[in-house]
């Protein structure tokens, strides 16, 4: 069989409330993923001999670690009969630790790839339970449609927001997802919102409770999120580093990226509402 090459797009988070923490300290959220039409891809290629396989590093990233050769071995261990094996080819474009969820959607990628490489025929929300014991975000990815989220992220329903454009920032610093879930300050009792499941209201006019205590812990972030509410709705995705403005047109967002303050990095894309990774698989089916 060839190889199958698909994307690992980035999400935004629209808005994310935290409305309360669970017995065993995980965090339960409110938030409204989006995909943008921007990420890694990755590369999959049968092998003989039953390995799973990196073509190289993710530098920093030991590879048992690595939420890609995770994925695989994890979704081998729900079969019994032997598999071929595969080598997996990655080219990263999203930051780590960003807030985009980069390892999550190169974790769903895998899943969604081996299931069609191996044969295994398991659906959707097989895929997503085996995508949850490695991260949160995972199951968005897997489902491949923009969602409203509860529970720690897992109790999705399918939304709509609007497909506008974002000038997403990277400030120069790095945040630990846990470190932000760990502070003292953090507000973990936003009053539960009831959203219509088909959301298409206006994400902005709610926020992101992460940030307060970001822009606190990273003055980038605050100088970042200060420049970028010039122009537009500005926000922090996840427990960042990255913020992102939101703009109604390409051009827009192209003239705000291109006059951003020196030494921030990032890149402009799309928001899109069904994923990338599963307008691929449609269009190879
Ligand atoms: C912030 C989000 O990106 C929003 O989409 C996600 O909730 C993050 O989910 P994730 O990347 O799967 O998070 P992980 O990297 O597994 O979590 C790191 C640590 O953050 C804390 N954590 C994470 C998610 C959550 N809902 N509550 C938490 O308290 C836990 O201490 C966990 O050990
Ligand atoms: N394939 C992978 N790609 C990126 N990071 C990975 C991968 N595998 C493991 N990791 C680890 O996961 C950490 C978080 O990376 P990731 O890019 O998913 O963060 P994030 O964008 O902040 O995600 P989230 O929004 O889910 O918190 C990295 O610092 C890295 O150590």
């Amino acid at each position: 069989m060839n190889s199958l090459t698909l994307p690992s797009p980035a999400k935004l988070n629209l808005f994310l409330h935290i409305v309360g923490q669970r017995e065993d300290g995980y965090h339960e959220l409110q938030t409204l993923f989006q995909f943008l039409d921007y990420g890694d891809t990755l590369t999959f290629t049968p092998r003989t001999d039953g390995a799973i396989r990196l073509a190289e590093p993710i530098p920093g990233v030991a590879d048992e670690d690595n939420l890609i050769i995770r994925a695989a071995r994890k979704l081998s261990e729900t079969v019994t009969r032997t598999l071929p094996g595969v080598t997996i080819h990655i080219q990263k474009k999203l930051p780590m630790g960003g807030g985009l969820g980069g390892g999550s959607s190169n974790a769903a990628t895998t899943l969604l790839a081996l299931n069609r490489l191996w044969g295994l025929d398991m659906n959707l929300a097989q895929l997503a339970d085996v995508g949850l014991a490695l991260g949160a975000d995972v199951p968005v990815f897997v489902h491949g449609h923009a969602s409203w989220a509860e529970g720690v992220g897992e109790k999705l329903t399918p939304a709509d927001p609007p497909e506008d454009w974002f000038a997403v920032l990277k400030p120069d610093c790095d945040i630990s997802t846990r470190e932000i879930f760990s502070e003292q300050g953090l507000t973990r009792n936003t009053p539960r919102i009831k959203i219509a499941p088909a959301f298409e209201g206006d994400a902005s006019r709610y926020r992101n409770d992460c940030e307060d205590v970001v822009r606190r812990l990273y003055p980038e972030v605050h100088q970042g999120l200060e420049w970028l509410a010039k122009f537009g709705p500005a926000r922090l995705t996840g427990t960042g580093a990255c913020i992102f403005g939101r703009f109604p047109t390409e051009s827009k967002a192209r003239n705000i990226w291109a006059s951003r303050p020196s030494g921030i990095n990032g890149f402009v894309a799309k928001g899109v509402n069904i994923s990338p990774l599963h307008k691929k698989l449609t269009e190879l089916n």
